[in-house]
């Protein structure tokens, strides 16, 4: 059934590989998988370019690489850049909602281990975590902690063999840093997350552009004229107000950090209260990466109608079972989208299970291509440099050098070309005797 497909150049060419060990819904999904993955890999030049490069140098031969991240196409490209590599690689998700199951078809297809499936029950995302962690890993790539916390808790006798592990996410660099502060951690951990690479670009247009793609697409909705609620102005909290406000909304932001609230007042929004700004609401985002964001009285003072989504962290920002505990009925109304009727009348949607919507709504594409391009190179370079290091346990920032070769490399493919500084100009700038 698949031997008609061209794989292109930089995938393998035939299923003689094929990971038997792979749990996936359906192989069949397979062909689409690959149609998919074909797609996005014309749009991630930098992880093209580092693919090639380690198909000549084969930086992870002998090398074996698991990882915990949202399963979709990009993913899928990023195993299939290891693999280049040398290394085996096996993968789940870091998700219940998130994975695409044709996306993991192919991916099996192509030879990676693939564990996962979409609408995973608690224990089989469990399960599929340590299906990931049978493999031994050497390196462990993570968004949200949930495979390094098994492996310090339940796998222990694997952590010396990790050689190290990387961090897609800002909260799962909180937890792996609170754990350091703990003495708990017991591995390098290189925090991809806080590379300029991936936060400035990844958290703020990415989730800008995939939380709105994903509202619109599961509610079929008007953005314009509405009046949104963005909980939180982080990098993600900047890029979904933008994007918020360009789609014609009224953009309110609720914080608890008088800097960043000050920046949204002077961003041109209003800054309130959560619990004033939940009246104006028609849309509600939380992007905090915390707990019960939106909780109990909150939801008393809704309008009719509001729509909560949830893009940062978990499905703990809203508090399901404190709306829940003031609803009368609860009914799936449109895919990923549940009405809850208060018991004074009033309807409120929460989409995706309150999970992060860009990626666990039934329409939710992820960030798009050419974003993960720059995140998946970051995470691909952070597994070489562990590799190539001898780090010791803690957190640390992926390199610079390693953020200026992705960022280079990204300009290039996109035909931009900037200056560099004159010798006159450097003298200038470390010269501090130099006035008017
Ligand atoms: N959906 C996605 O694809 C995606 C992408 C990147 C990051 N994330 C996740 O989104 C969350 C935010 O990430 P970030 O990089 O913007 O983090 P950040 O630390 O830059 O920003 C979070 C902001 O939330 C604020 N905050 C905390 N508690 C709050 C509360 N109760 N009310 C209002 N504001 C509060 C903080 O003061 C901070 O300014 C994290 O959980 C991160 O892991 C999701
Ligand atoms: O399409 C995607 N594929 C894989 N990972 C993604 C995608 N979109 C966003 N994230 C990643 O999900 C993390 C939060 O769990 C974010 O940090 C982001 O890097
Ligand atoms: N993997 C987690 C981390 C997000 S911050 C999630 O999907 O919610």
């Amino acid at each position: 059934m698949f031997n008609n497909i061209n794989y292109g150049d930089h995938v393998s060419k035939s299923y003689e590989n094929y990971a038997t060990s792979s749990k996936v819904k359906d192989m069949s999904l397979a062909d689409e998988g690959i149609r998919k993955i074909k797609w996005v890999q014309k749009h991630m030049p930098v992880l093209e370019h580092i693919k090639k490069e380690f198909e000549r140098t084969k930086p992870f031969e002998g090398i074996t690489i698991g990882s915990c991240l949202h399963l979709e196409p990009k993913t899928i490209n990023l195993g299939l850049t290891l693999q280049a590599g040398g290394a085996e690689v096996a993968m789940t998700g870091c998700n219940p909602l998130s994975t695409h199951d044709d996306a993991t078809a192919g991916g099996a297809a192509l030879g990676l281990n693939m564990y996962g499936w979409r609408e995973e029950n608690e224990e089989e995302y469990y399960e599929t975590i340590n299906d990931v962690l049978d493999h031994k890993p050497d390196i462990i790539i993570d968004d949200g902690a949930d495979m390094i916390l098994v492996l310090h808790q339940e796998r222990k006798e694997l952590l010396k063999k990790v050689k190290g592990a990387c961090e897609e996410t800002t909260t799962g660099v909180h937890r792996l840093d609170a754990m350091h502060k703990d003495g708990a951690l017991k591995i390098p951990l290189v925090a991809v997350n806080d590379a300029y690479t991936k936060y400035l670009f990844d958290n703020r247009y990415g989730t800008g552009q995939s939380t709105f793609d994903a509202i619109m697409g599961t509610t079929n909705m008007l953005i314009a004229g509405k009046t949104i609620v963005v909980c939180g102005y982080g990098w993600c909290g900047r890029g979904v107000a933008t994007r918020a406000s360009g789609l014609g909304g009224n953009v309110i932001v609720t914080e608890v950090d008088a800097i960043r609230a000050l920046e949204a007042k002077m961003d041109g929004y209003r800054v309130m209260k959560v619990t004033e700004a939940v009246k104006y609401a028609d849309l509600i985002i939380t992007v905090t990466g915390n707990i019960n964001v939106i909780s109990g009285d909150d939801f008393k003072y809704m309008k009719d109608g509001c729509m909560l989504a949830n893009s940062g962290h978990f499905n703990v920002e809203i508090n399901r079972g404190d709306l829940e505990h003031q609803s009368i009925a609860v009914e799936q109304v449109r895919e990923s989208i549940e009405q809850f009727t208060t018991k004074d009348g009033r309807k409120i949607y929460l989409l995706a299970d309150g999970r992060l919507v860009n990626l666990a709504a039934e329409r939710g594409q992820g960030h798009p291509a050419e974003i993960m391009d720059l995140s998946f190179a970051a995470q691909a370079l952070s597994a070489k440099y562990i590799l190539e290091n001898d780090l010791e346990v803690g957190v640390i920032k992926a390199p610079d050098e390693l953020d200026y070769e992705i960022a280079g490399l990204k300009l290039k493919a996109m035909n931009i070309e900037i200056d560099s500084l004159s010798i006159r100009q450097k003298e200038y700038l470390d010269d501090w005797q130099e006035g008017t």
